[in-house]
């Protein structure tokens, strides 16, 4: 039965699946302070939050079990992933299913900007009928800068072309045949800030971001421009803001975020007659937050049983294309790496991977990672190694891994072969998927064998001599170890060979030394494999 802790408010419809689930229980404990996480998140296997959750360092640490943390939502920056990673906590977030809330919401604060809605209606209500002070500009021919054009930013351009404006579009990836299909002006921020008379920012709060619109960009700044920020507070200098309203150069604003959240109630936005404001209402929809609670109800399930999941936030992104040619292949990787963790005597120095044939051309990243995942929790535990945090904690110790890539196939569409160096020695498993068959282990070390690669495995050096067979049998037989398959290989007749057994039980050290000690025998090693 896996725990799942909810904190902060999230759709019930959208964890619908979650709470059916038979082996899923449900806490929901939301407002908890950072003392009351940590006093309980032990018991969790994975933690489901919307904005209001910071998730600490601190958090991680008393999460023993915590396998994933879950954010219905976009922005993952009240989570600290440096600190997930470290611990292999798996964070995803729901990135498509807030995008036209966000949209429609930028456009109901660009309107209402533009039209002095918020400040109309107040007077209205507070019984004075007052149609001069409130003359708005009309969207139509007025340009439109989108400052990040992702999801958000894209629909809100492609919306904006609709009301007659003219759309500057500025975005690190934005290409000029993307500009144009979405016939939008690619922009740079220089020319956004001296064209636009509606400046929309849609970008994460990063570094480079912070205050990307300040003082220095303000005093250029084209004058009568509105500004909306519906993204993140701090993208906008807020303090710089005001000065440039305050000096007639920008003629209002529309917030949804905030540096602080809430904001003190001094905030200066709060009380000014020139800027509105909503409290971080972006992705407030019936329809957004059964959405993003849906798409990350269903990872964590994908999650939390070891099923595949799509991209985590930690994890580099891997398109669906590329996805769709290695997933195939995760399970065999790791199984190789496991394998040549359990053959290898010594202190792990380097991971070689190499793929021929068609994986050759694609973004192995993923596959590498199941790789490496494999070898270091032979080492490390299962427990405390997962396809998250396995290139990290290699790289903490020190361990090389290289990656190379060849179309020789060797007759297989695909072959992964993973060299492992250790201080002491090298050694070499390779694998493939068959039509038909699955998962095989095609050669260890130099020799060809056609092995599946599941439960108890002996691998048995030997010279190639009549006879040797039968003797390794007999004493299995004696032991009561049940042969369930048998390869051998060789390179030479008379040679060096290897025998690898599937047997039916894992077999005890005194037997390993025991076929070690028949004539002609070199090693006997066994390979475990779930
Ligand atoms: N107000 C809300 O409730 C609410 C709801 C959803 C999303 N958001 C926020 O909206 C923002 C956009 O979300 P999204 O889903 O469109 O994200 P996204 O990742 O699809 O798009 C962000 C874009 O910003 C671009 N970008 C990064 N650095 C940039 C820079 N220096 N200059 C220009 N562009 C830059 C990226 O290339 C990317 O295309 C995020 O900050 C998200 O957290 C807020
Ligand atoms: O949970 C919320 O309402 C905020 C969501 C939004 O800021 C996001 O980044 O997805």
């Amino acid at each position: 039965m896996y725990k799942v802790l909810v904190s902060d408010p999230i759709s019930d419809l959208g964890i619908s699946l979650l709470v059916e689930a038979s082996d899923i229980t449900i806490d929901k404990k939301t407002g908890l302070s950072e003392d009351e996480l940590v006093a309980i998140i032990g018991e969790y296997d994975a933690l489901l939050v919307r904005s209001q959750t910071r998730v600490t360092e601190r958090i991680m640490e008393a999460a023993k079990r915590l396998k994933v943390i879950g954010r219905a939502g976009v922005g993952v920056d009240n989570i600290d992933l440096e600190a997930a990673t470290k611990r292999g906590i798996i964070v995803i977030n729901a990135p498509d299913g807030n995008t036209i809330t966000t949209c429609e919401h930028t456009f109901a604060m660009m309107m209402a900007v533009a039209r002095h809605i918020p400040q109309a209606y107040l007077k209205t209500v507070g019984g004075v009928w007052d149609r001069k002070s409130f003359v708005g500009v009309e969207l139509r021919n007025k340009t439109l800068g989108v400052l990040g054009m992702g999801r958000i930013g894209s629909e809100v351009a492609s919306r904006a072309k609709a009301f007659g404006m003219n759309v500057f579009g500025y975005d690190p990836f934005l290409t000029e045949e993307r500009a144009d299909k979405m016939g939008v002006r690619k922009a740079s921020v220089e020319d956004i800030i001296a064209e636009a008379d509606f400046i929309t920012v849609h970008t994460p709060l990063t570094p480079e971001t912070r205050h990307m619109i300040g003082k220095e960009q303000f005093a250029k700044i084209k004058p009568g421009v509105r500004i909306i920020n519906c993204a993140r507070g701090g993208i906008i200098d807020e303090q710089a803001l005001v000065e440039a309203i305050d000096a007639g150069q920008v003629a209002g604003a529309a917030f949804d975020v905030f540096e602080e959240e809430p904001p003190a109630p001094e905030h200066p936005f709060l009380k000014h007659p020139k800027i509105i404001v909503t409290p971080h209402l972006g992705a407030s929809t019936i329809e957004a937050q059964e959405n993003v609670a849906i798409d990350v109800s269903e990872q964590l399930l994908h999650i939390l049983r070891n099923e595949p999941f799509k991209n985590a936030v930690n994890m580099p992104p891997v398109p669906a294309d590329v996805m769709n040619k290695l997933e195939p292949y995760f399970q065999l990787g790791k199984k190789l790496g496991s394998f040549s963790a359990q053959i290898a005597v010594g202190a792990v120095k380097e991971i070689a991977v190499t793929y021929a044939g068609e994986l050759a051309d694609v973004d192995t990243q993923p596959l590498t990672r199941r790789v490496v995942e494999g070898v270091l929790a032979y080492h490390l535990g299962s427990d405390q190694v997962n396809v998250v945090n396995a290139m990290h904690l290699a790289k903490i110790r020190g361990v090389n891994i290289v990656v190379t890539k060849s179309h020789a196939t060797k007759g297989f569409t695909n072959q992964v072969s993973v060299t492992l160096r250790t201080d002491k020695e090298e050694r070499l498993v390779a694998g493939t998927l068959l039509n038909g068959f699955g998962p095989r282990i095609t050669q260890v070390d130099k020799f060809p064998v056609d092995v599946e690669p599941q439960g108890h495995i002996l691998l048995i050096s030997h010279h190639d001599k009549p006879g040797i067979v039968g003797r390794v049998g007999t004493l299995l037989g004696t032991q009561d170890i049940n042969i369930a398959t048998m390869q051998v290989g060789r390179k030479i007749v008379g040679g060096e060979a290897v025998m690898v057994l599937g047997v039916d039980k894992g077999v005890t050290k005194q037997v390993l030394n025991e076929i070690t000690a028949l004539p002609d025998l070199n090693n006997a090693k066994e390979v475990h494999l779930d």
